[in-house]
């Protein structure tokens, strides 16, 4: 069974109140409620596996985590945690399963309380949960402080005097003192220089291993999501494109937006790596999601009058590769 189930989650965060909604007329509504933030996304997540998500800023990827780690709730759609629905959890219950499914942030000073050491922090979400007598916290956290990497003089230092990959450390220790099964990472890496991302990076791939744990891993970078991770999903506008085994990913015919990404990793001047985007402004600038084609139309040197009229679906390729286009279907049906 799968550890973790997301099925056809929608987030609408500009949808007017009620109270709003009557006073204002049809066109008002249409143009108040801006597109969905998630809009209907489906993926799995097994046990012990990493999946990695990656899309260009404000494509919904913290939006779903938030809404995984049940921070927020959907407009719409279906959270499974080992078969049971935690769509609707509240209260007392939604507490106790926030412990399986743990998050590490973005950025790692913001992250913690400026007034808490590196033990108190990671002693606090046990406190939290009622987890452990005290002795057995003071054992935990010492040997997370070990396990992640952390020198243990550095123990009674607060966040102002450690570095950003130390207070890295100090967030992933948190997040799996409590052995959650499930750990959201947020872009954990794009505040770090890039020899601290190499070793953060191997630091989470040893913890999965060491502790079986699975990953939902968000990032800008591909080739970061391809080192860590088993499978590895493409958000654009709020939607999946494509899902691969990260081991196909150069061998694969991907979805054009992929390509896009790629191309990003194998031009190295930064002033070529976006030259499809100028087909943009080729294109009928109303052809977009809103009437029902495909939401890359306008930046996709590929689109034909079906991908303006008709959004296309994510549909298996071969075993284990899904993508939205219907480019792919002509190559697909060959
Ligand atoms: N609390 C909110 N209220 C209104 N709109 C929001 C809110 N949070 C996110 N959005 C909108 O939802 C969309 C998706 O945002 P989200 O932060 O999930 O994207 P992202 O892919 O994580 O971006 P980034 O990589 O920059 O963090 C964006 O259009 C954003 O403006």
């Amino acid at each position: 069974m799968e550890l973790l189930q997301v099925n056809g989650l929608l987030k609408h965060y500009g949808t007017p109140t009620l109270t709003e909604s009557i006073n204002l007329s049809l066109k008002q509504k249409r143009r108040r409620s801006s597109p969905p933030a998630l809009d209907g996304v489906s993926f799995t997540i097994g046990k012990g596996e990493a999946f990695g998500l990656v899309g260009e800023s404000g494509s919904g990827k913290s939006t779903l985590a938030r809404l995984i780690c049940r921070m927020d709730t959907p407009t719409a759609g279906q959270l499974l945690w080992n078969g049971e629905d935690i769509t609707e959890l509240r209260g007392k219950r939604l507490k106790g399963f926030r412990q399986h499914i743990q998050m590490i942030f973005q950025d790692p000073v913001s992250s913690l309380s400026p007034y808490q050491t590196v033990e108190q922090a990671i002693r606090e979400p046990l406190r939290n949960f009622g987890l452990g007598s005290r002795s057995e916290r003071d054992i935990l956290v010492q040997e997370l402080i070990k396990d992640v990497g952390l020198d243990p003089k550095l123990a009674s230092r607060y966040p102002s005097e450690l570095s950003g990959g130390q207070n890295q450390r100090v967030n992933i220790a948190r997040a799996l003192v409590c052995k959650p099964s499930l750990v959201v990472c947020d872009e954990p890496l794009s505040s770090l220089d890039a020899p601290m991302q190499t070793q953060i990076l191997t630091l989470l791939a040893r913890l999965r291993d060491q502790r079986a744990l699975s990953y939902l891993f968000i990032s800008h970078d591909l080739l970061a999501v391809q080192s860590l991770c088993d499978r590895i999903a493409v958000m654009y506008r709020g939607a999946i494109v494509e899902i691969f085994d990260s081991s196909q990913m150069s061998v694969i015919h991907h979805h054009p937006y992929t390509k896009l990404l790629l191309s990003s990793i194998l031009i190295a001047n930064p002033l070529k790596r976006h030259q499809w985007k100028e087909t943009e402004t080729e294109k009928d600038d109303k052809a977009t999601s809103e009437e029902g084609g495909c939401s890359f139309y306008n930046r996709c040197p590929f689109g034909t009058p079906l991908c303006r009229e008709v959004k296309p679906q994510l549909k298996l390729r071969e075993r284990g590769h899904y993508a939205a286009c219907h480019e792919l279907d002509d190559t697909s049906d060959l």
